[in-house]
């Protein structure tokens, strides 16, 4: 505990990992875009997928300007085959992968029972499942050396919920008891040298859940996140080695008060706030986004 929280106050040490080679999903989008650009800017040489082929080479090109190498693939992370093929490619032709950062995620932005099977899932595919294959693929090299890095960006969503995202609350409470269980895993082995950081941020402005919104006088107090602040801060927690991150550290409080609140003090907790249907005007929009789609397309 008393190191914890001299981590909290002193600056805590931040290791090196220049030449290291980092694997980032979903790298064509917001966060990954980020991720790519700070981990090029430590000396990572990247490993870039993502399904948005055009996206993901934008990422590439900006990275490259950093002065790190830069592989890219276009991968469909809710294909396993699709997955394994990718990383015995990356295997074959770049080298051991050292440091794994899953950050693809999707939401299906649907009430439930309107919405087709397919979408849902596919929110437990990318954002759970994935986990699995990647980690099956990438952990034995990482585990013949002793020496590697899995982190899992989740979601405040997979530590507490609230209504009308059932898929994606599934996944992310899965990434985190999937990487949490990883973490007593390499422990009980005795493997030191492998570290695990989970990401935990509220909403980040970048557009994946937009109109996402709590009660009006409260929005100033919990804002929606920078993307850059939220990968600032995940970048630190992940060069300090911290198994865990909440962005912003409000959170770890609807965590505590799931856990210590009855039920129903969570539920007056939620109207109180706002955050009982803070997913109404998202879901608004996805609707409307989906119906003009379909016009497109018809
Ligand atoms: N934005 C937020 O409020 C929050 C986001 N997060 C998590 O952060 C992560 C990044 O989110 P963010 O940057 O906002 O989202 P984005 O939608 O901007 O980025 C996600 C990227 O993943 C890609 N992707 C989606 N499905 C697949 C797939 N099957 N195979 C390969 N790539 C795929 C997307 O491609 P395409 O664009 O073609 O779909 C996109 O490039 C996600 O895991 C999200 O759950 C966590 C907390 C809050
Ligand atoms: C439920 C709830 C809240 C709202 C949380 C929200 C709005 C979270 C959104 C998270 C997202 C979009 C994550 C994406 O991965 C409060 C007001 C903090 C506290 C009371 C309970």
């Amino acid at each position: 505990i008393l190191s914890a929280v001299l981590q909290t106050f002193l600056r805590p040490r931040l290791k090196c990992i220049d030449g290291e080679l980092c694997l980032i999903t979903g790298a064509g989008g917001a966060l990954g875009r980020l991720f790519a650009l700070e981990f090029a800017k430590e000396g990572a040489n990247l490993v870039l997928w993502d399904c948005n082929q055009a996206a993901n080479e934008q990422t590439a090109e900006l990275a490259r300007e950093k002065g790190v190498k830069v592989y890219t693939h276009t991968v469909d992370l809710s294909r396993r085959q699709d997955i394994y093929e990718a990383a015995e490619k990356v295997r074959l032709d770049v080298g051991d992968v050292t440091i794994l950062v899953n950050n693809a995620g999707v939401v299906a932005g649907r009430r439930l029972l309107e919405c087709p099977d397919e979408l849902l899932e596919r929110t437990l595919l990318v954002n759970c499942h994935a986990l699995f294959w990647m980690t099956k693929a990438f952990l034995p090299q990482m585990k013949a050396q002793n020496h590697g890095h899995i982190v899992t960006i989740a979601s405040a969503l997979g530590l507490f919920s609230t209504a009308c995202v059932e898929d994606y609350c599934a996944s992310k409470f899965g990434a985190v008891g999937f990487t949490e269980s990883l973490a007593h895993d390499l422990h009980a082995e005795n493997l030191n040298g492998i570290k695990t950081t989970l990401v935990c941020p509220y909403i980040v402005d970048t557009g994946m859940f937009e109109g996402c919104e709590i009660r009006k006088e409260l929005r100033g107090l919990i804002p929606p996140l920078d993307p850059l602040y939220t990968v600032k801060q995940s970048m630190n927690a992940i060069l300090a080695e911290q198994q865990m991150i909440c962005i912003p550290r409000l959170m770890y409080i609807p965590l505590l008060t799931r856990a210590l609140l009855p039920w129903e003090a969570n539920v007056a907790t939620y109207r109180f706030m706002g955050g009982d249907r803070c997913m109404m005007p998202f879901i608004k929009n996805m609707e409307i986004k989906a119906a003009k789609d379909q016009v497109k397309t018809s």
